[in-house]
């Protein structure tokens, strides 16, 4: 006879919700690429109105409105579905926070295909996807990264923004190291009148920061070095050198290599802010910062997240005299300030 599972008793729901995991992901990225969050957002709120207005087919938008509203992006009341305040504020392209563009890097083929053969990657202990992943020079991806990720590091860049026109108000000469979009060093420069910020990437990504800097105003004080960071020369004199979401991509023993280098080029006084995903001791809380891990074994030869204990361990090998961690608020990597 049939009996319901004690309660408690053993499942396979955790099996086949991963197993199926890409299909959620697949059923986001068609709601985006039909522009569906907006379409409801306006007002659009049944099924032929809304395919009407997707250009999809009815039985297409049913389902796939269903299957959002299973997964939580939507509510449905009778037949008429409603955005949550999460989908109305990153999904519906209207709203500044949106964050469909993202998409464009974390979907790109070239980095999805990094996932393909993890098997591989974990027998090796690091990417199978060419001989260095996305730490090879020049990498097509960062150029896809610096015109889609600016909407998820809006926040952050402004939080760091706002802590240095309040902590080191007077700053002159900023570096930013592997600036991308140039957003970080962008935001700083916003802020600060004096600060003149040099920004240092893979030339074709630099064209990217350059756009940026030149739509906020600010390009008679944005300069560039073009280059790799580990062989090009900073020049010196910095009071700000800031390191966002790079050092999670190599060992701990480059790593310390580079900020030793950092260390020569600050002025006395000067500091490095280092944006990070800082997990706790043991490596699997907080689960969304602990399971970035796993990016830089699929991506990289030997990236990873480290603790603040290796962050503070490698900053005081490199000479600095002291490394603070603090939250970011509407983030989940945290900010290191290492003063020289
Ligand atoms: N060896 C290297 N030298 C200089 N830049 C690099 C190197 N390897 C990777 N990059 C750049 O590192 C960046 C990592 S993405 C981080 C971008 C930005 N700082 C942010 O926090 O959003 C990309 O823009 C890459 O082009």
């Amino acid at each position: 006879m049939l009996k319901p599972e004690p309660a408690g008793g053993p499942t396979p729901q955790l099996f086949f919700q991963t197993a199926n995991a890409y299909q959620r992901s697949q059923a986001l990225k068609a709601a985006i690429d039909l522009d569906l969050f907006t379409a409801i957002g306006l007002g659009h709120d049944q099924v032929p109105t809304l395919a009407e207005r997707c250009g999809a087919a009815t039985r297409g938008v049913r389902i796939l409105a269903d299957y959002l509203t299973i997964q939580g992006f939507l509510t449905k009341e009778g037949d008429r579905y409603k955005l949550t305040p999460d989908s109305a504020l990153f999904l519906d392209r209207r709203s500044p926070a949106y964050m469909g563009s993202v998409l464009g890097f974390l979907h790109a083929p070239k980095f999805i295909a990094a996932f393909e053969n993890l098997t591989e990657a974990v027998r090796k202990g690091g990417t199978v996807a060419g001989e260095a992943g996305t730490v090879s020079p020049e990498h097509p991806l960062w150029v896809d990264f610096a015109r889609s990720m600016i909407p998820m590091m809006a926040k952050p860049a402004e939080e760091i923004g706002m802590f240095v026109r309040q902590s080191q108000p007077n700053v002159k000469k900023v570096l930013d190291i592997a600036a991308g979009h140039g957003l970080f060093g962008i935001e700083i420069a916003a802020r600060c009148p004096e600060a003149e910020v040099t920004a240092l990437d893979w030339p074709n990504v630099l064209t990217v920061a350059r756009e940026l800097a030149h739509k906020s105003g600010i390009e008679s004080r944005y300069h560039t070095i073009a280059g790799d960071a580990f062989q090009q020369e900073f020049g010196e004199g910095y009071d700000l050198v800031l390191l966002t979401n790079f050092l999670h991509h190599f060992s701990m023993q480059t790593c310390e290599s580079l900020l030793r280098k950092i260390h020569r080029s600050l002025a006395p006084g000067g500091r490095v802010i280092t944006l990070e995903f800082v997990p706790h001791d043991d490596r699997v809380t907080p689960p969304p910062v602990a399971e970035f891990s796993l990016i830089m074994l699929a991506t990289t030869p030997e990236g990873d997240a480290y603790t603040f204990r290796e962050y503070e361990q490698m900053f005081a090998a490199a000479g600095f005299a002291r490394t603070e961690l603090h939250p970011v608020a509407g983030s989940i990597e945290q900010v290191l300030v290492s003063m020289r």
